[in-house]
């Protein structure tokens, strides 16, 4: 990713800051990058851009809910970090720095959190959502952010954004997904949902009308619920219009048998929409 800087910080005993860079930070965990969080990024690179300082994004690895919940209930990720990184990049986003949530880091007061990882880090401005929380079971609120923040920055809450009545948010997203409702997603994202994946094996159907390929997602994706979806295959440049089988947390791909039997490594899929299971070929696979 052209010019983003990525810095990991885990809090702990021999932690140490790194130099301060004077910056507007947008903060958040990001999961998918919809079009709420492209908002609040925005809104930051708006002024960041006015007073001449590096855009910047705090986010954290792994989900807050994941840890605070103590593995308990597992995370159902949108979008792997790389790709949350990718997509800050693409957005003009400067620095990332990407903190380690673990017990440690949730145990900052509010006013610890504020000192050490904002004004620590040189923000001069501060933006994040309506109900961005920080420090210690969450007692930190975009209220309470200026005074603890004790003037040294400023602060921006980005109003609650929704669409048709609803939250714009990565959970809403999630929901959208298991439910196989892929076609509504597009509307908070901002793009299709799109997973990458690793092919696993690839072949003709009998009489060679069809070409499927099966494939398993990479890590820290959420697949759509079992079921049959439209999807445009990216592929080394190529895009591919086919239809894809989801069973099992795995994805078997079928296409025009007169798509080119390419080895791929990896394909992206953008997930258009669902279909009934009569309108794709199934009594070949
Ligand atoms: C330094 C820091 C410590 C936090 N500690 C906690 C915590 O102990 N408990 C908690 O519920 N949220 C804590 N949060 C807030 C979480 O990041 C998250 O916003 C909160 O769990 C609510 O998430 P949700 O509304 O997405 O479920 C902390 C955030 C930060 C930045
Ligand atoms: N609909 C929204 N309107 C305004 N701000 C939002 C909205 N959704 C998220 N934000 C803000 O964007 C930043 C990142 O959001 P974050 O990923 O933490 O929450 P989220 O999208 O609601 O995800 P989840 O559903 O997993 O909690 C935070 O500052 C948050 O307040």
């Amino acid at each position: 990713m052209k010019d983003l800087k990525t810095v990991y910080l885990t809090h702990g005993p021999e932690f140490s800051l790194p130099k301060p860079e004077p910056c507007v930070m947008a903060m958040g965990f990001f999961d998918g990058v919809h079009v709420a969080h492209q908002q609040v990024i925005l809104e930051a690179k708006n002024i960041a851009r006015k007073r001449k300082i590096k855009l910047a994004v705090m986010t954290f690895f792994p989900h807050p809910r994941e840890v605070l919940n103590l593995g308990k209930e597992k995370m159902n990720y949108l979008t792997p970090l790389e790709v949350k990184l990718d997509r800050f990049s693409k957005l003009g986003v400067d620095i990332v720095y990407v903190i380690k949530f673990d017990l440690v880091f949730a145990e900052l007061s509010p006013k610890e959190f504020i000192d050490t990882y904002v004004t620590g880090l040189g923000v001069k401005h501060a933006v994040a959502g309506f109900d961005f929380t920080y420090g210690q079971k969450g007692k930190g609120t975009m209220k309470t952010m200026s005074t603890d923040g004790e003037g040294k920055f400023l602060v921006t809450v980005i109003s609650k954004l929704d669409y048709k009545g609803q939250k714009i948010s990565s959970t809403f997203i999630r929901n959208l997904l298991s439910h196989g409702e892929v076609n509504e997603i597009a509307s908070y994202l901002g793009d299709y949902y799109e997973t990458r994946g690793k092919v696993v094996s690839h072949y003709h159907s009998r009489i060679g009308k069809r070409f499927y390929i099966d494939v398993a997602v990479h890590p820290y994706y959420t697949l759509p619920a079992n079921g049959i979806y439209e999807v445009e295959m990216h592929s080394e440049g190529h895009v591919y219009h086919g239809s894809a089988l989801v069973y099992s947390n795995k994805i078997k791909l079928s296409f025009d048998g007169t798509i080119k039997n390419q080895t791929y490594e990896t394909v992206k899929l953008k997930w258009i929409r669902s279909l009934d299971i009569e309108r794709v070929q199934l009594q070949q696979i």
